[in-house]
């Protein structure tokens, strides 16, 4: 898929930490500041224990993008909906192994679709369950918090799951993209790049940036090698 081999290292401002109010000026200011997805986070009050968006609003956001929409669904049953997330414009559609019986079916249909599939793994869920999953996704998404709310503290032992997953990519040479998302800003971004992470989603750590967007990204990006 050629989104995922735009560029060595991405990054994917989580919507949830911008102003809903100026949705579309929020999407092209950090879309300028160097964005180069737009993460959206679905929650249902079920899988986590807080609503957000649905799929009319991510059609919204897919309206007034000129990048990737990145949907992160954190959703029970899954299967049951993703076909309007693909209506709604999602690039790459993210499910999480935890609850879902059907998820080769469902990473298949993502697939068919024509769009990247990508599968999502909590800090409590072993490495080895999306294991079997490898072959069938672009990236997979290494939750570094829990799912459900955006600010909160990024939990370390991810990195040991990353690094599982980068020496399970390279072994099979599957060249995943690895995304990590929750609390990620320029010391846990270096962390996770070192662990073998090329995709960071951040939501507080660009929205809340006390010098604006571009910083925020800039910082992120830190150390890594200039593309
Ligand atoms: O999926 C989630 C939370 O469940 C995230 O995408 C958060 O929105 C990230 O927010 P920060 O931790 O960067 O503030
Ligand atoms: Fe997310």
């Amino acid at each position: 898929m050629t989104i995922m081999k735009t560029k060595k290292e991405i990054i994917s401002p989580s919507l949830l930490a911008a102003d809903f109010m100026q949705i579309g000026n929020e999407i092209r200011n950090v879309t300028a500041a160097g964005a180069d997805w737009i993460h959206a986070d679905v929650m249902d009050g079920v899988f986590v224990p807080n609503i957000t968006i649905g799929n009319p609003v991510v059609e919204a956001i897919k309206s007034v993008s000129s990048v990737p929409i990145d949907v992160h669904l954190m959703i029970v049953h899954p299967e049951n909906h993703i076909q309007k997330f693909i209506k709604a414009g999602a690039d790459i559609l993210t499910v999480h192994c935890e609850n879902n019986a059907n998820i080769f079916y469902t990473l298949m249909e993502i697939r068919q679709s024509g769009i990247s599939p990508a599968v999502a793994i909590n800090p409590g869920t072993p490495v080895t369950m999306v294991e079997p999953l490898l072959s069938l996704v672009d990236m997979v998404l290494v939750m570094t918090v829990n799912p459900g709310f955006g600010g909160q503290k990024f939990i370390p032992d991810s990195l040991q799951k990353i690094m599982q997953i980068r020496k399970w990519s390279d072994e099979r040479n599957l060249d995943l993209r690895i995304q990590v998302d929750g609390g990620i800003n320029e010391k846990t971004a270096r962390q996770c790049r070192e662990a073998g992470a090329d995709v960071f989603v951040a939501g507080t750590s660009i929205f809340k940036y006390p010098q604006g967007y571009a910083a925020g990204i800039k910082a992120i990006r830190g150390s890594s090698v200039a593309e």
